[in-house]
């Protein structure tokens, strides 16, 4: 990738630095010789606008990194859809417009695979977009997510702001959500088999019926891509973000287990949703830039739980999630 913009000496915000993606592009803009901003839900609530407005005027960063979202997995996407179309929806306006008013020259928002059609052709390009029906159990999630990357192409087109949108797929790793009923597939899975391990038990349950696929990127990979975009790309279009590889949940669980060393068995709980029955992403804009993910599934995997368990250890893992 040839950079078209430095970050060197200039101030970065990253909202959400505490979040399993914020953590991880704080790491790795430790590279990058800029001064990193951050600020707390405590110090900071994203969505109190005025409050925004007086933060990111009076710091003026050069650049903001929109990390910062209300984020969980299927089911809890399906069972408090208001919290994840209004928070989401509020936050996004909120650090947009502030950092356009104070004149921010660069920001990359980050959106979800799940922007895209149920039903969208696989692997899915990133003009699949707004072409068919969103899958239900994340819609809301989804209309947050589409208004996002819209506002940026709007601001870019009226105003001329170089404002991006990255769409990344299923996330994994350091600094996860391990809260059984509101977290992703894998930091589930991985705590069940853990839990499951210790405790001698025979069986793991996993949700839905383990036939949908999915694909999933390490987050110090995702990390990466979004520092390489945020120096490289400037356009109108959303660019997708993805190991371009996806797997049946049914052979994830298995992995999950051998990489946890457990060996029980493998149940299904037919009450839980499935979701969309695949959403692997057209990865080709952002490999054509020449970047590409450093771990394959295995080697992440041995990764993030050489960190869940270090973490559980010291109490520090985020087990249950409000
Ligand atoms: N995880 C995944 O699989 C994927 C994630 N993404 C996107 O990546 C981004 C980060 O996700 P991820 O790191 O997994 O999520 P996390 O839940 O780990 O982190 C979200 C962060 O946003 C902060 N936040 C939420 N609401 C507010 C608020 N009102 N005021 C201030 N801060 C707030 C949280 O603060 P606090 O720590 O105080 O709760 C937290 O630091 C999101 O935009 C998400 O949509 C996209 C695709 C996949
Ligand atoms: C990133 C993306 O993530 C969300 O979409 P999702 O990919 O469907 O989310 P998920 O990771 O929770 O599930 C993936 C698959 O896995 C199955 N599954 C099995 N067993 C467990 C389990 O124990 N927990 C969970 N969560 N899922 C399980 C589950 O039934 C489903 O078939 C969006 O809401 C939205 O947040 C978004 O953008």
């Amino acid at each position: 990738m040839t950079d078209l913009y430095s970050l060197k000496n200039k101030r970065v915000f990253v909202a959400g630095h505490r979040g399993m993606v914020g953590s991880a592009i704080v790491r790795r803009l430790k590279d990058e010789g800029c001064e990193i901003l951050t600020a707390s839900r405590s110090e900071l609530d994203l969505r109190d606008q005025s409050g925004v407005r007086r933060w990111i005027a009076e710091r003026k960063p050069d650049a903001v990194v929109l990390a910062a979202a209300k984020v969980g997995g299927i089911l809890a996407n399906d069972t408090y859809p208001a919290d994840f179309l209004y928070e989401n929806l509020v936050i996004e306006t909120n650090v947009i417009e502030a950092s356009f008013r104070s004149e921010v020259g660069k920001l990359i928002f980050l959106g979800s695979s799940c922007i895209y059609p149920k039903f969208a052709p696989q692997p899915i390009p990133e003009d699949a977009l707004l072409t068919g029906p969103l899958e239900p159990t994340n819609e809301w999630y989804a209309i947050a997510k589409i208004a996002g990357l819209k506002l940026c192409q709007a601001y870019r087109r009226q105003h001329g702001v170089d404002y991006i949108s990255a769409m990344p797929t299923n996330l994994y790793g350091p600094g996860d959500n391990f809260d059984l009923e509101k977290s992703h597939v894998i930091p589930a899975l991985m705590r069940k088999a853990h839990e499951a391990k210790l405790a001698g038990e025979k069986q793991l349950t996993i949700w839905g019926s383990g036939t949908p696929k999915r694909e999933f990127l390490h987050v110090d990979d995702a990390a990466d891509a979004m520092v390489s975009l945020l120096k490289s790309y400037s356009g109108d279009g959303h660019v997708n973000v993805g190991s371009g590889e996806d797997i049946a949940i049914l052979e994830l669980a298995k992995l999950v287990a051998s990489v946890v060393g457990f060996e029980g068995e493998i149940r299904n709980d037919p009450t839980k949703p499935d979701g969309t029955p695949r959403k692997l992403m057209d990865v080709s804009r952002l490999f054509e830039t020449g970047w590409r993910p450093k771990y394959e599934l295995k080697t992440g995997l041995e990764d993030a739980y050489a960190w869940f368990r270090e973490h559980v250890e010291k109490g520090e893992a985020r087990l249950n999630v409000a």
